[in-house]
């Protein structure tokens, strides 16, 4: 659907599709006592599509931040059985940089064991990862080289600070 609203032809998305596949992954964060802690830090997902859902706990949870950097927003996705869809670096690179991928992390807070539900589309660790040529244009100039996905996967495991898109742009400018 994402796909199809930037007009990419129905071949294309089909041959991603192919390429992609699905991780489902259950997660379970124990609550806190006193001290809100982190249950998982800032991150951008690595992957092309993340679907989220969690269980209805009233403190803590999901957060996204804001655009320019300065404020967390609780994201509440299930509070009325609804879905947090967040685009990942790959999407982002496959749209040449049309959606951001947003940086997000979990926060426990309160006693309350909070559970999360995510489908994670990814695509084929033998991939390359590039924008189609219907991507790349005047207002839109190429973003990133040709990557492999298993590759920067790699990269972003051996450090700290790479699980984001500054992390992405540092690999490809490392590529040759
Ligand atoms: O537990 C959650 O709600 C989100 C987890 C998450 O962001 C991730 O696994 O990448
Ligand atoms: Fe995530």
């Amino acid at each position: 659907m994402v796909m199809e609203s930037f007009r990419l032809d129905e071949n294309y998305i089909e041959e991603h599709l192919k390429s992609t596949k699905c991780l489902m992954r259950m997660m379970k964060y124990k609550g806190v006592d006193e001290t809100e802690e982190l249950g998982m830090e800032a991150h951008t997902d690595r992957n092309v599509l993340t679907i989220v859902c969690q269980n209805d706990v009233a403190d803590g949870g999901l957060e996204v931040k804001t655009k320019d950097g300065r404020h967390w927003i609780k994201a509440n996705p299930s509070q009325d059985s609804s879905f947090l869809v967040i685009g990942g670096s790959i999407l982002h690179v496959l749209l040449n940089g049309r959606v951001q991928s947003a940086v997000h992390r979990v926060v426990r807070m309160g006693t309350e064991t909070r559970y999360s539900a995510g489908l994670f589309s990814m695509p084929n660790t033998e991939d390359l990862i590039y924008a189609p040529e219907k991507m790349v244009d005047a207002e839109y100039p190429r973003l990133f080289k040709p990557f492999d996905f298993e590759a920067y996967y790699k990269f972003t495991c051996e450090g700290s600070g790479r699980r984001d898109l500054s992390g992405l742009r540092t690999y490809c400018s490392l590529l040759k």
